[in-house]
């Protein structure tokens, strides 16, 4: 007999092995990234979704701190096809509910075609089908976390002293941790920011480049994000990352859309469409910029779906990537765009000198 329980939007109540019990629900989505478990659970980018791995052995080289990408783990629940003991007691510390023992092969290939769906969870002794059907009916649409930022961001403003290559301002929708060692090991100085920074907030750190992070939801509500950009483009080097890429994109006349499935996994190929070349980069997405807007020009594009995968304004100094640079987890292909917002700088600061 099952102890646990999947109710999907499209009307099946799937049986799956309670590995951590519980009751919870959110947006089904699937990875195929073959490793990085623990950077993909603590990616603060999942927040309300229930992540299912492809790959069906999930924990076979344990659970490292060193790994995490911020303090807890985000999504609300974990889906497998096998879950290590080590995985398994880390989500019941966590109190993140688990299943396994279900055909995931089946499960991504309805995402896929059905798109990332509403679902709901019940797992443990005493769980039915009815449970998993109940929290489904209480499940909202990510669009309507209209306050997710609130969930992830720090609420008070962070300073990580690096060197002086540069001073960044990075307004935390959900900042990965490995977003902020990336600047740091390139001798800038971060004030990690709240999502909601008035633009007071950010004059108050004299930055020399203001950096929109990664995040949860929907891009279109983060309106406070939007309103930095508008103030301080022009002014300042403006980069972002994934979500930072598309809130970029909406304060510059672009529009967002959301995708049917998204991208999710460690070998997403990339066009760079000046020089031709393709490089793999790690995603976690499910909006993508629609139209990029008169002010931004896309540089680079997804080789399977032709959605922008980079935007650029030379003359503004806005450079923004909808990848994960970071790497973490994932190839290190991209990891030189972090040199690029730093060149952005002294570009900035020679015209400045010249005038
Ligand atoms: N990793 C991210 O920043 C994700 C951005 C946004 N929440 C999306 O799903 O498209």
């Amino acid at each position: 007999m099952s102890d646990a329980y999947l109710a999907l939007e499209d009307g099946r109540v799937v049986e799956a092995r309670g590995r951590v019990p519980g009751r919870t629900r959110g947006e089904l989505v699937f990875t195929t990234a073959y490793t990085g478990y623990e950077e993909s659970l603590t990616d603060p980018s999942y927040e309300e979704q229930v992540l299912t791995f492809s790959y069906p052995l999930i924990g076979n080289y344990g659970v490292r701190e060193e790994r995490f990408e911020s303090d807890r783990v985000h999504p609300r629940a974990a889906i497998a096809r096998e879950f290590t003991e080590d995985v398994v007691e880390w989500l019941a510390d966590e109190g993140i509910p688990a299943i396994d023992h279900l055909d995931t092969r089946d499960l991504v290939t309805s995402i896929r075609e059905e798109g990332a769906m509403k679902c709901g969870i019940a797992v443990g002794p005493d769980a039915t089908p009815e449970d998993a059907k109940a929290e489904l009916a209480e499940c909202k649409g990510m669009s309507e976390h209209t306050d997710i930022g609130a969930q992830v961001s720090v609420d008070a403003p962070e300073v990580y002293e690096g060197g002086s290559a540069a001073t960044i301002a990075l307004i935390d929708c959900g900042a990965k941790g490995s977003i902020v060692e990336s600047l740091l090991e390139r001798d800038a100085t971060v004030h990690v920011l709240p999502y909601d920074a008035t633009p007071e907030d950010v004059a108050a750190v004299d930055p020399d480049v203001l950096f929109i992070s990664n995040g949860p939801g929907d891009p279109e509500n983060f309106e406070a994000a939007e309103a930095l950009v508008d103030a301080y483009v022009g002014d300042l080097p403006v980069a972002g990352i994934c979500l930072g890429q598309q809130v970029v994109a909406n304060a510059l006349g672009g529009s967002t859309e959301k995708m049917a499935f998204g991208h999710r996994g460690v070998n997403q190929p990339v066009r760079d469409l000046e020089s031709g070349r393709v490089v793999m980069t790690t995603q976690n997405h499910g909006y993508t910029v629609g139209e990029p807007g008169d002010r931004l020009n896309v540089t680079q594009v997804n080789v399977n779906d032709g959605t922008a995968e980079g935007l650029e304004n030379e003359d503004l100094g806005v450079l923004t990537r909808q990848y994960h640079p970071e790497a973490n987890p994932g190839p290190h292909d991209s990891l030189d765009f972090f040199d690029d917002v730093l060149d952005l700088v002294s570009t900035d600061t020679a015209v400045a000198t010249s005038d």
